[in-house]
């Protein structure tokens, strides 16, 4: 009892030492060490169970609890896959976490299983609550079974090749924007250029004359030049945010008919990562107005800075370590939903920042169409007067562009300007006309700026209900994040391998000046007679694939055979596109970047598309395969001939070899900095 006594005694003296906080949190600390007991006991019993499914299966070796997350995040998820493909052969296990997953390395392998198998598998924790939550899983990307089937029905007409040509002046309009600002960039640098040697000249006059005190002065006038910071030097510009912001405004004007100003602001791509910061802190409180040119491009900025921000934090390996904790320990995802909410840490904050940005615009969007809708009248294929009008009246005004009149013509058919070319542009383009295939949407395409006619007239062929506001505004995000990055992503990987490559950008520019001449915009028929400006872009896709890898689960009920190997039913598959893209046994000199290779006409091309018909795989495979690539493809292929008619691009030294980041895509890590230079002016350089 005198023991008792002096340890009570002791406790309470010690008592006001502690905090009353650390005294309240004490249950919550007791609490928490047994739900990681439980954790641990989860793990030593279910991770062997996991294990012995997929005991057959070769790879590498798996922490405790961790599995290959560190080893992952240290070399980068697709450069991991490829050292483990190297090691293990091409099918292979891997442990993220407490979580298993087969990763299928090999060209011919992902082709079968990306063709046999219909559903994604989302190997990231889902830590949004509510609405945010469900968007994602309703998404066109992440549904599945009839809901997914519905969806894909309802979203395909929007990239028939009737609408596809319907997009291409204003694809056209949005790629001249760029290029007109890029080349006011050369042009200012190339006059503060003479400025400063006619300057040079001046003070060399004045050396002679005072004896050497003008280095000093010239160094002065450089540094004025480069705005004060190490980066960005003068002339030099983020090229790939800058075509960020043009890939953005396509998708607002061809699936919305709305400009988003994300092509109004040319600073837009002059400021590095601080500015971005600032952006991202006030996404918050951005306006969300589908007509951004009012927000003189900041609300654009902010968008375009969101849907980043989305790719890069989205990431378990490179954003919040909540969403790593949820990797690791898939049990703890409720519990840490309240705590990341409560208590974020920045990665967290800022993907949430995005995220809202991001939905109030999508909101903001549907909103809009719905004020529209409500004063025009409906067509019988769901496309509303006002939403092709919006879209076709002005492809120049959509992206601000002073669109020659060359650009306007697509295959000798002057663009629509006016209503009467509008309902032209309508029928032409094919709109939707009730194809009774259940959706209520069909025909061979829409009009630009209809994609939400087409969500809101999908119905579930088993009851014909309609979509609801939160299935639509997940299309919606869908389109945004989608149309963004990747093909940003494929642009700015293409100029930096042919800025790093004289001979490919030689022989780009003959192609372009032959087919295009100096100043005429592509059309559609010039797009076929510009073989080797595609063949530069499904190289770089193949060296740096935007998408470095999409996923797949095996059905439930029977195992999927590949390769030999039997893989158990339901269990998560990563096809690892970077690794099949740098495979040596399919690609010779796989490092190398040689856009022949993708010349039917050159020798090379039986190298690889005759022995491996589904080696090159940037937009995945079978059912699921990118919905937008032909798409994305004409888009980028229409910019590149822009851009490289006018220009071309010098890196900023210590770019050489890229940085990149391995989020949820692959994407330049810290922009891509170049010096765009007027061809004339570089011809005389
Ligand atoms: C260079 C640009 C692009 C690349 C590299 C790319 C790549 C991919 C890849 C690899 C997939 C997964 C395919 C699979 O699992 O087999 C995918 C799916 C998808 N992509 Fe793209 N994409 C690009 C552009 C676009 C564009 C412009 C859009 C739309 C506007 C788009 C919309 C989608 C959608 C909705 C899916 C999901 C399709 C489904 O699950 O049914 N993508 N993309």
């Amino acid at each position: 009892a005198g023991a008792t006594d002096s340890a009570v005694q002791q406790q309470e003296e010690l008592l006001p030492l502690l905090p009353a906080g650390r005294l309240t949190l004490l249950p919550w600390v007791s609490r928490a060490l047994a739900v990681l007991a439980l954790l641990l006991a989860l793990h030593v019993l279910a991770d062997p169970l996991q294990r012995w499914r997929l005991r057959h299966i070769p790879g590498p070796p798996a922490l405790p609890l961790l599995g290959s997350v560190p080893a992952m995040m240290r070399a980068g998820g697709p450069f991991f896959f490829r050292q483990c493909f190297a090691k293990y052969g091409p099918v292979f296990k891997v442990a993220m976490g407490r979580k298993w997953v087969v990763v299928v390395a090999d060209a011919e392998l992902m082709r079968q299983a990306g063709q046999r198998l219909r559903s994604h598998v989302i190997i990231e924790p889902n830590l949004n609550r509510g609405h945010l939550r469900r968007l994602d899983a309703e998404g066109l990307f992440q549904a599945h079974g009839e809901f997914w089937r519905l969806l894909r029905g309802a979203w395909q007409p929007a990239f028939s090749s009737a609408a596809l040509s319907g997009y291409l002046p204003l694809m056209s309009a949005c790629g001249l924007r760029l290029a007109q600002q890029l080349q006011a960039v050369a042009a200012e640098a190339a006059e503060k250029k003479e400025g400063e040697e006619e300057g040079k000249e001046e003070e060399g006059k004045g050396e002679e004359k005072q004896g050497g005190q003008a280095e000093g002065g010239q160094a002065e006038g450089v540094r004025k030049g480069e705005g004060g910071g190490a980066r960005p030097a003068a002339g030099y510009v983020d090229v790939w945010r800058a075509l960020g912001g043009m890939t953005l405004q396509v998708v607002g004007s061809t699936a919305y008919g709305v400009e988003f100003g994300t092509l109004t602001a040319s600073g837009n791509y002059r400021t590095g990562t601080k500015d971005e910061e600032e952006d991202a802190a006030a996404a918050a409180t951005a306006t969300a107005t589908a007509d951004g040119a009012g927000g003189g491009g900041k609300y654009g900025r902010r968008l375009a800075v969101a849907c980043g921000d989305v790719f890069r934090f989205g990431s378990a390996l490179h954003g919040s370590i909540y969403q790593r904790i949820g990797l690791l320990l898939p049990e703890l995802v409720p519990a840490l939903v309240p705590l990341a909410h409560s208590l974020p840490d920045p990665p967290f904050k800022r993907l949430q920042r995005a995220r809202s940005t991001l939905l109030a615009a999508c909101m903001e969007l549907i909103r809009s169409w719905r004020q529209q809708h409500a004063t025009t009248t409906r067509t019988a294929g769901g496309t509303t007067a006002t939403g092709v009008a919006a879209a076709a009246e002005a492809p120049a005004a959509m992206c601000g562009a002073a669109v020659p009149a060359a650009a306007a013509a697509v295959d000798g058919a002057a663009a629509p300007a006016g209503p009467e070319e509008a309902d032209a542009a309508a029928r032409g383009g094919g709109v939707g006309g009730g194809g009774g295939d259940g959706s209520g949407v069909g025909g061979s395409g829409v009009a630009a700026g209809s994609f939400l006619d087409l969500m809101l007239a999908a119905r579930d062929k088993a009851n014909g209900a309609a979509l609801t506001d939160r299935m639509v505004a997940a299309q919606v995000q869908t389109f945004l994040l989608a149309g963004y990055e990747t093909t940003a992503n494929a642009l700015a990987f293409a100029i930096y391998c042919v800025a790093t490559h004289p001979e490919v950008e030689s022989r780009l520019l003959a192609e372009v000046d032959a087919v295009l001449g100096r100043d005429r915009p592509p059309t559609e028929s010039d797009l076929p007679r510009l073989p080797y400006t595609e063949a530069v872009l499904n190289e770089a896709m193949r060296l740096f694939p935007p998408a470095h890898a999409t996923t797949r689960i095996v059905e439930a009920g029977a195992p999927l055979q590949l390769g030999g190997v039997s893989l158990p039913p339901r269990t998560p598959l990563i096809l690892a596109i970077y690794s099949a893209h740098h495979d040596p046994a399919v690609w010779p000199r796989p490092e190398d970047f040689i856009p022949e290779r993708f010349l039917p006409a050159s020798p090379l091309h039986s190298e690889v598309a005759a022995r491996v018909p589904g080696a090159h795989a940037p937009f995945g495979y079978g059912s699921r395969m990118c919905i937008g690539w032909k798409f994305a493809m004409q888009e980028a292929k229409l910019v590149l001939a822009l851009l490289y008619q006018r220009l071309l691009f010098r890196l900023q030294p210590g770019q050489v070899p890229l940085p990149t980041a391995t989020a949820l895509t692959l994407a330049p890590r810290d922009g891509l900095w170049v010096r765009p230079v007027l061809r004339r002016a570089a011809r005389a350089e």
